[in-house]
């Protein structure tokens, strides 16, 4: 998408052919850095601070970690210790393992020569899939945009956390509908949870639909049930780090609290993914997903610009107050009023995923 009236992707390779840049999360909205990645750990290290972040955007930057690993050693150890090494980074987003999982797999079939320019080129195919895939979740959900229109007014929908472009390779999931729809004329407002602790929403989501000009307005986690209640969300449109085969979706903490208070309140919630987020090994997500459990000062801290332009961090807590910080949460499928994918819409169900991914359903 467009940053300052120039194109970006989260991710791109070095006109070496070898190296890779990334967008660095941490310090938007305030400032717009880049970072090299010249080996396997830097990408390890930028997914694990979250310089990148979001599932699909985690995959490919997985991918492209083994690659900068096969380029240094492609022997078979090397390998096996640069997918260790990645999948240690974060748990959740199942767009890691089946990134990993798939380079491991085409490598170790290859001859040792050649493996460095085929792990490029295959971290490179997951790349622009991800891309194809997030234009065709944009299509789709377009179209429940559209329908949701009532009268004159705007159609506003309220998204969690941070599923835009900068959470993929370009386009993103849940913000893809409303890119889509925007640029097909539908008059849409978006209602930007913060997302706290690590503020996804306001720093990024916010960045991202002001890079649009999509009219939104940032909101407290907590205000998202009171918008309900008084008619003021036509539907909810989240992201998901891994989706069950039977539809449980787990997405960033708090998303599972806006699908009770949509339920609730009859406002539709639904959830934008590629197959590459849904896990079909598991069809229990509370029992059966990983939840990252990240550092407690990202709770007891939080980070902004001061008066004078300098970024800096403050602590909210008082000095020896306990803090955890669980990562994400599951929504059961009952919750879900369909799943949007690049297959099109579907039920949050087995039989939904089945019927559009029947060659991935096992
Ligand atoms: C399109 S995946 C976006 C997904 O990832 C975010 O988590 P994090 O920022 O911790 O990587 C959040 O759950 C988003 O919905």
């Amino acid at each position: 998408m467009r940053i300052n009236s120039r194109d970006y992707t989260t991710i791109w390779l070095d006109s070496d052919g070898r190296r890779v840049h990334v967008i660095d999360q941490t310090v938007l909205p305030h400032s717009f850095e880049t970072k090299t990645l010249a080996n396997c750990e830097d990408a390890a290290a930028a997914i694990s601070a979250m310089t990148v972040r979001g599932a699909p955007l985690i995959g490919v930057t997985g991918a492209y970690g083994m690659a900068l690993a096969a380029w240094r050693d492609p022997s078979d150890a090397a390998v096996a210790s640069a997918y260790a090494a990645l999948l240690a980074t974060r748990p959740t987003a199942v767009n890691l393992r089946w990134a990993l999982d798939r380079l491991r797999a085409l490598l170790l079939a290859a001859p040792v020569s050649v493996r460095a320019d085929l792990a490029y080129a295959e971290a490179a195919k997951i790349a622009e899939e991800d891309i194809a895939a997030c234009q065709a979740i944009g299509r789709a959900g377009a179209e429940l945009i559209h329908k949701a229109r009532r009268g004159d007014g705007p159609i506003n929908v309220l998204t969690h956390c941070n599923a835009g472009w900068l959470a993929t390779v370009d386009w993103g999931t849940a913000l893809a509908p409303i890119y889509t729809a925007a640029r097909q004329g539908a008059p849409i407002h978006v209602w930007v949870d913060e997302t706290r602790p690590r503020n996804q929403g306001a720093s990024l989501t916010a960045f991202e639909l002001l890079g649009e000009t999509i009219p939104h307005t940032v909101v407290a986690d907590n205000a998202g049930g009171h918008l309900m209640q008084h008619g003021l969300v036509d539907l909810v449109i989240v992201g998901s780090d891994r989706t069950t085969r039977a539809g449980d979706v787990c997405n960033k903490i708090g998303t599972y609290l806006k699908a009770l208070a949509a339920h609730d309140n009859g406002v539709p919630f639904y959830v934008a993914l590629p197959s590459s987020t849904v896990d079909w090994r598991i069809a229990d997500g509370v029992r059966d997903i990983p939840i990252e459990e990240r550092a407690a000062r990202e709770v007891t801290h939080i980070s902004g610009r001061g008066a004078d332009g300098a970024t800096f961090e403050i602590q909210l807590t008082p000095d020896g107050s306990p803090a955890r910080n669980f990562s994400f949460d599951v929504t059961p499928s009952r919750f879900v009023t369909g799943l949007i994918t690049e297959r099109g819409v579907c039920a949050a169900t087995e039989e939904g995923l089945k019927g559009l991914f029947p060659d991935l359903a096992g």
